[in-house]
């Protein structure tokens, strides 16, 4: 039985994941935490986020999951990293500063963050990879749209998405296919207003807020009078729950340090 530990749990993914593993076989939640108070979740009792420490150390959870906000997550991570707990991470928006100090915790657990736990955009980010490396020339716009609650912009995802976009650009210029190597990534111009011609390589990004749209993500390539788009979007915040999960059972055990969602295939 694997006992999961789960932070943020009056959140909306909270709410996901710890009803998610009360249904599944193999799997308990033994810890729940938030910042404010709130009922109980799926018949869990949700203790006080401060006590997040000691209960951990009380209640040795076999894995915590986090969707919460990047100030606390990296705070929960350093503590699963104090308790010897693994850590699954769903935020979004870390600084740098926040990451390295992830990247410090994950020496001494195993740490699996990913900015989208849905196998559909596990496939589209390789279907992405694919496109930009078939259609070098084209121009490049990416759209993400979420319910008007989120805070972080551009998503996460659209942040994976771009570094999958400037990493394959980038493998083109050092095969020498294209410029010379060392050249810095594509501009990415967020939105655009007044006079603002489109520069060669650039990448327009594009957040969209609205109503409860649990999360879209578009990926436009134009070029030689064709137009591919490459679309994700999320139907239920369930297939996050169920990824996150998946990650969950496939993290207890491994060695310290950080993973990736696409380990775990
Ligand atoms: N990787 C993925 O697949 C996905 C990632 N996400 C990411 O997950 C995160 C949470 O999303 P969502 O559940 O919609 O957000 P919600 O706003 O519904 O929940 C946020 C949670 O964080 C807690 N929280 C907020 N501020 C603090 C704080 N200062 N200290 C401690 N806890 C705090 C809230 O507690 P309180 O109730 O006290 O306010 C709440 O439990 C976001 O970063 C989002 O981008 C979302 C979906 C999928
Ligand atoms: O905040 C959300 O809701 C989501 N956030 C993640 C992101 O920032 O990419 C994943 C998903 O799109 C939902």
């Amino acid at each position: 039985m694997i006992e999961v530990a789960v932070t943020g749990a009056g959140g909306h993914m909270g709410r996901e994941v710890i009803e998610a593993a009360t249904h599944r076989d193999g799997m308990a939640v033994t810890l729940a935490v938030n910042r404010t108070a709130v009922d109980p979740v799926a018949g869990h009792e949700v203790a006080d986020e401060a006590d997040l420490p000691r209960l951990l150390d009380d209640r040795d959870p076999d894995v915590l999951v986090d969707f919460t906000l990047p100030d606390p997550s990296t705070r929960y991570v350093e503590a699963c990293a104090d308790a010897g707990v693994a850590a699954v991470v769903g935020t979004t928006g870390f600084s740098d500063d926040q990451l390295a100090r992830i990247a410090d915790a994950a020496e001494s657990v195993p740490v699996l963050r990913a900015s989208n736990f849905a196998r559909g955009v596990m496939a589209l980010r390789r279907a992405v990879r694919e496109a930009v490396a078939a259609l070098p020339d084209y121009d490049i716009e990416l759209t993400e749209t979420h319910h008007n609650r989120k805070r972080d912009a551009p998503s996460g995802t659209a942040l994976s998405i771009l570094d999958d976009v400037d990493e394959v650009r980038a493998e083109r210029r050092t095969s020498g296919s294209r410029t010379e190597s060392g050249e810095e990534a594509a501009d990415r111009v967020h939105g655009r207003e007044g006079e603002q011609p489109r520069e060669d390589g650039e990448v327009g990004v594009h957040a969209r807020r609205a109503g409860d749209v649990t999360g879209e993500h578009e990926l436009l390539l134009a070029g030689n009078h064709e137009v591919l788009t490459l679309t994700h979007r999320a139907e239920s915040r369930g297939v996050f729950a169920a990824g996150a999960l998946d990650a969950a059972d496939w993290l207890v055990g491994r060695p310290a340090g950080e993973y990736d969602f696409e380990d775990t295939i």
